[in-house]
């Protein structure tokens, strides 16, 4: 059994268990995602004993020479001093500097190799091809076009990669409030995309830092059961269905007919489709 010192406490890990599993288990609120070393979520730094190589893996060799490890990964082989990440990140070392694991935003190494977005829309256009005819994927892609998904992803990354105020949709929580993705969905879209990138001739370290960006979201997607849409702190309902009075006239999704001004109708909380008086009553909730 080893002894972990962490912000003035200390715990106890046992031999062949994990530092972030020792630490869940002693009820410590530590940062996870993936428990598997490719989020980085849990990202620490040792101050006092000696790591285990594995608990290294993946990282820069500037973070492994500020002694920053993966608790996830880290079975102790020695008593251990650690802190979270940024009680090292002094005025010397800026948050955004060029290593590949490191998100970076904006990253304009990024966008010179995606040849200012034309490489990007390339990349896209394969990757959404292949995801619309996955059978792992495509069911969540069941109301949406190829067109549309592509666009707002290629919004989404040029803001990030160019800091450009472009991207005026959903944050990913919302995006994806409903859908349930697992980890292991997520690393397999993640394969996904890693391969077109390396096939459109994306150079590894900014495959690392492309994965490392969409890594940060993980927290935001993953999930076992649906979200609700949250605007601020106020949480918005997944389904059924709410009533409003058009200020304008419009059209029901349902069969089609015109609706007037004034009309009070039913609308689809997620998808926001409208019906008529005619069909709003014939719906069943969802
Ligand atoms: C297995 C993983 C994922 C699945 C199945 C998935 C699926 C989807 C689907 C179906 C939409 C369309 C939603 C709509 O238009 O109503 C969407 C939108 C979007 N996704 Fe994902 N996604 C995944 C991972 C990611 C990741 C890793 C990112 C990037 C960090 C991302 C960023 C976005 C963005 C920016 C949108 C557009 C949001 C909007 O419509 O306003 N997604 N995703």
């Amino acid at each position: 059994m080893f002894k972990i010192k962490y912000l003035g406490n200390s715990y106890h890990c046992d031999s062949g268990e994990t530092i972030l599993d020792a630490m869940l288990r002693q009820g410590v609120d530590f940062p996870f995602s993936c428990r598997k070393g490719s989020c980085h979520a849990c990202l620490h730094i040792a101050e006092e004993g000696t790591l285990p190589p594995e608990s290294q893996k993946g990282l820069s060799d500037d973070q492994i020479n500020q002694g920053l490890f993966l608790p996830c990964c880290c079975k102790p082989i020695d008593s251990l001093s650690i802190a979270p990440k940024n009680t090292r990140d002094r005025g010397n070392k800026r948050a955004d500097t060029h290593q590949n694991n490191t998100v970076l935003s904006p990253d304009p190494e990024m966008w010179e190799a995606l040849e200012n977005g034309r490489v990007l829309s390339a990349i896209l256009d394969d990757f959404y091809t292949a995801a619309f005819s996955d059978e792992r994927l495509s069911p969540f892609f069941h109301d949406v076009t190829r067109q549309r998904a592509q666009e707002k992803q290629y919004l989404f990354l040029r803001k990030k990669f160019t800091g450009e105020k472009v991207y005026f949709g959903d944050r990913p929580r919302n995006a994806h409030h409903w859908m349930v993705i697992s980890n292991d969905l997520f690393d397999y879209r993640e394969a996904l995309m890693v391969d077109c990138l390396k096939r459109h001739g994306l150079p590894d370290h900014l495959v690392a830092r492309w994965v490392a960006l969409e890594n940060s979201f993980r927290p935001d997607i993953v999930k076992d059961k649906p979200w609700n849409r949250k605007i601020g702190d106020m949480e918005i309902p997944v389904s059924g269905f709410g009533e409003i009075t058009l200020d304008i006239g419009s059209i029901c999704d349902s069969c089609g007919s015109e609706i007037a001004q004034g009309e009070t109708v039913r609308y689809q909380l997620r998808l926001g489709t409208l019906y008529c008086p005619d069909c709003m009553y014939s719906l069943r909730e969802e």
